[in-house]
């Protein structure tokens, strides 16, 4: 089944090579990693403001950007989605508690 985060990620990866003037994800590829992990860093902040004030429809608005903004990048490194939901699936079932506990010294 595709979701609305699969269907984002394939407009991502057509539209990467795409033309500057008409496509965001085009511009903000063509300026390179460190512009769009930079974008990354500012919508994730935009994120941290909105939840600290109470800003409920703000959160919703920038946790959109900042994951638009994360599939931006991790196509860049030529990531996927599924590597991350492989990563959380590995993790699945094991206490953050537990997981930081085993950690070597
Ligand atoms: N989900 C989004 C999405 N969310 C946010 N944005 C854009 O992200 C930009 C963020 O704005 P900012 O002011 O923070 O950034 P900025 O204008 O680059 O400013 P600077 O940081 O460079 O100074 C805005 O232009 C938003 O419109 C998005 N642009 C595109 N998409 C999706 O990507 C698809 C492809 O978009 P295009 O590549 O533009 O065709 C679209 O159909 C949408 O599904």
């Amino acid at each position: 089944m595709t979701d609305s985060l699969d269907a984002l990620e394939a407009t991502i990866r057509a539209r990467r090579t795409g033309d500057p003037d008409t496509s965001y994800v085009a511009r903000l590829t063509h300026k390179g990693r460190a512009k769009i992990a930079q974008k990354v860093g500012e919508e994730a902040t935009e994120v941290v403001i909105a939840a600290v004030t109470d800003d409920k429809p703000g959160m919703v608005g920038e946790a959109a950007d900042l994951l638009f903004h994360l599939c931006v990048l991790l196509a860049d490194a030529g990531l996927s989605l599924d590597d991350v939901r492989a990563e959380l699936a590995r993790r699945e079932g094991v206490s953050g508690i537990a997981e930081k506990a085993a950690r070597p010294a």
